[in-house]
């Protein structure tokens, strides 16, 4: 039963509904800017913004004599963003989980502005947790006071808004959306029953089931199948239609695609089936058995040109994927939602290491009940996380050669348990050990009760809306000269969404960075250039020399 578009439109009739900037009011056929870049190396158009900017590095090299040289160098960027916002359709696979189904009511509730009892009183939809919807960036400082302007970070470029977004998607549980969020235990009754008749409308559409990549005990939710209990050329097909069908259903654009399924045990990489794009094909139309569902979303998804974000851990986008999706310019990312126990990780040892202090361990624990927690009490699936969960310092401990000798780095467990009483309510307990000055210690000691998919499902908002905007981003160097054919689009795999990821997938070859601070700015930096804007460098020299 396919799934139908959100029927709480709002705006339009017989269901679906039209295009509009998040209040209602039809947006522009192109959105207007929220400010104005006041420059010669800004230009707007009815449909475009162009910007002429100075990327500024420097490169280092080494004298014979071994000294280092530091050298500017400069690269001159055009940006082109293209301002016209599309009817955008989002479908998500294992839309009847827990993230799915809240994700999909706070939509609901924001769209129609929703106000419900709790034992605290009124609460009212908001999207806290969502770094586009949630924060603000720094525009510059005002003329007269020279105190900072900080603006919505929604604003820096037209952005779709996710009440606009329209919500499909696939599980391989059938239950409706009601009873699925029923099922799920996150939401509070008098919120669920403001929004039930409209998540009873919604049915994910059937998946792709292979038993031996999740968890045995998700068995017996695995009623809303397609055919087949392994890779095959027809289940990429069938997804393919799938997303067809679901953009000409609801008159959409664009649609991307996002993986908050159950978490998957790794694959292996093997030559000859997954390496390459060409091979990992044929690997799926001989029926491999080591090409997983994931892996099959996304070689479906970059076929059918959908960005396809990868919410969990496991490798799915294994090489041929990455070569398959470099091949036909499709946007991929990942890997797994970095919501709590890690985002305050990466904040957090990314403080010690920067002011010195030498962290010595990580131990981190916790327990949870949902039925993520289910899944990943089963050991191959837990292995996937771990993973996940434990490369997130290496970019912190490498890029301090005054604490750590080359190779030295922090002792780090990572501990899942699976404890069905707290249900979606993660404990997450984690403990830091470092040095400090003359031979002293510091232990940190942090308890974090993680509501999960209330941080998950902002995050699940942030992917979408700015996978959604890199479509519409391209560059080129200024020195091609002014032919538009010189614009291309940022490499396959979408790096910018690292902030949003505990493992983030990079283009091969390039660094990781897991450190939260630098990946928020790369993201603001990165969408300040498109408008012409320096980075926002913090020195306030003009409350410093004067
Ligand atoms: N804070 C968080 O919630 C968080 C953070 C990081 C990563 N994640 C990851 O996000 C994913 C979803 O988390 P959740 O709490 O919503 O889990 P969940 O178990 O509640 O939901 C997963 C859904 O996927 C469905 N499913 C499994 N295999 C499928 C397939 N092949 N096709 C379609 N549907 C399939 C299941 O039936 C289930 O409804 C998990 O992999 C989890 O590890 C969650
Ligand atoms: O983002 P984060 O809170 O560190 O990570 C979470 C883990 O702590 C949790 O055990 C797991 O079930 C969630 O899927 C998520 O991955």
């Amino acid at each position: 039963m396919a799934p139908h578009a959100e029927s709480d439109s709002g705006l339009a009739n017989g269901g679906g509904h039209s295009h509009t900037n998040g209040n209602g009011a039809a947006a522009a056929a192109a959105a207007r800017p929220k400010f104005i870049v006041n420059s010669p190396n800004v230009v707007y158009t009815d449909s475009e913004i162009r910007s002429k900017y100075t990327y500024r590095t420097t490169e280092v090299t080494e004298r014979e004599d071994g000294v280092r040289v530091a050298t500017p160098r400069e690269t001159v960027y055009d940006f082109k963003v293209d301002t016209k916002l599309p009817k955008l359709g989002v479908m998500l696979v294992g839309w009847g989980g827990n993230n799915g189904t809240t994700v999909t009511a706070g939509i609901m509730a924001n769209r129609r502005g929703l106000v419900w009892d709790t034992r605290n009183g009124s609460q009212a939809a908001n999207y806290f947790g969502s770094v586009v919807m949630g924060s603000t960036l720094k525009l510059g400082n005002d003329a007269k006071t020279q105190t900072d302007v900080n603006i919505p970070f929604h604003d820096v470029l037209p952005m779709v808004h996710p009440n606009d977004f329209v919500i499909g998607g696939w599980d391989i549980s059938g239950l409706n959306l009601a009873d699925a969020m029923d099922r799920a235990k996150v939401l509070e009754p008098t919120l669920k029953a403001l929004v039930r008749k409209e998540m009873a409308e919604l049915v994910p559409l059937p998946s792709i089931y292979y038993p031996d990549f999740i968890a045995a005990n998700q068995e017996d939710r695995a009623d809303n199948l397609i055919p087949g209990s392994k890779a095959c050329t027809a289940h990429v097909e069938q997804i393919r239609k799938d997303i067809r069908d679901f953009k000409a259903a609801n008159g959409l654009d664009k649609v991307i695609v996002q993986w908050t399924a159950n978490t998957e045990r790794f694959a292996d990489i093997i030559p000859g089936i997954n390496d390459t794009a060409e091979n990992l094909l044929k690997a799926i139309d001989a029926g491999h058995e080591e090409v997983s569902p994931s892996t099959v979303f996304a070689v479906a998804c970059i076929l059918e040109g959908a960005p396809f974000i990868n919410g969990s851990p496991q490798n799915t986008f294994v090489p041929g994927a990455i070569d398959l999706a470099e091949k036909h310019g499709a946007f991929i990312g990942g890997d797994d939602f970095k919501s709590g126990q890690t985002k305050m990780k990466s904040a957090l040892v990314d403080f010690l290491i920067t002011a010195g202090i030498k962290l010595t361990s990580i131990a981190s624990y916790n327990h949870l009940g949902n039925n993520d927690g289910k899944n990943l009490s089963s050991h191959r699936q837990f292995r996937s996380k771990e993973i996940s969960k434990s490369n997130v310092v290496d970019d912190m401990v490498a890029a301090n050669n005054v604490l750590y000798a080359e190779g030295e780095h922090p002792d780090h467990i990572v501990v899942i348990k699976y404890v069905p009483a707290v249900g979606d309510s993660k404990r997450a307990m984690d403990e830091y050990s470092a040095e400090i000055f003359l031979g002293g210690h510091q232990t940190i000691s942090i308890t974090n009760v993680c509501e999960d998919s209330l941080l998950a499902s902002p995050l699940i908002i942030d992917l979408v809306v700015i996978a959604e905007l890199m479509t519409r981003v391209q560059w080129k160097l200024h020195s091609e000269g002014a032919e538009a054919a010189k614009y291309k689009s940022f490499h396959s795999v979408l790096s910018v969404l690292s902030y949003m990821l505990k493992a983030p997938l990079t283009p091969p070859g390039t660094p990781v960075i897991n450190a939260l601070a630098k990946q928020r700015a790369a993201l603001a930096n990165i969408f300040r250039a498109c408008v012409g804007l320096e980075p926002e460098s913090d020195m306030t020299l003009e409350h410093k020399l004067f």
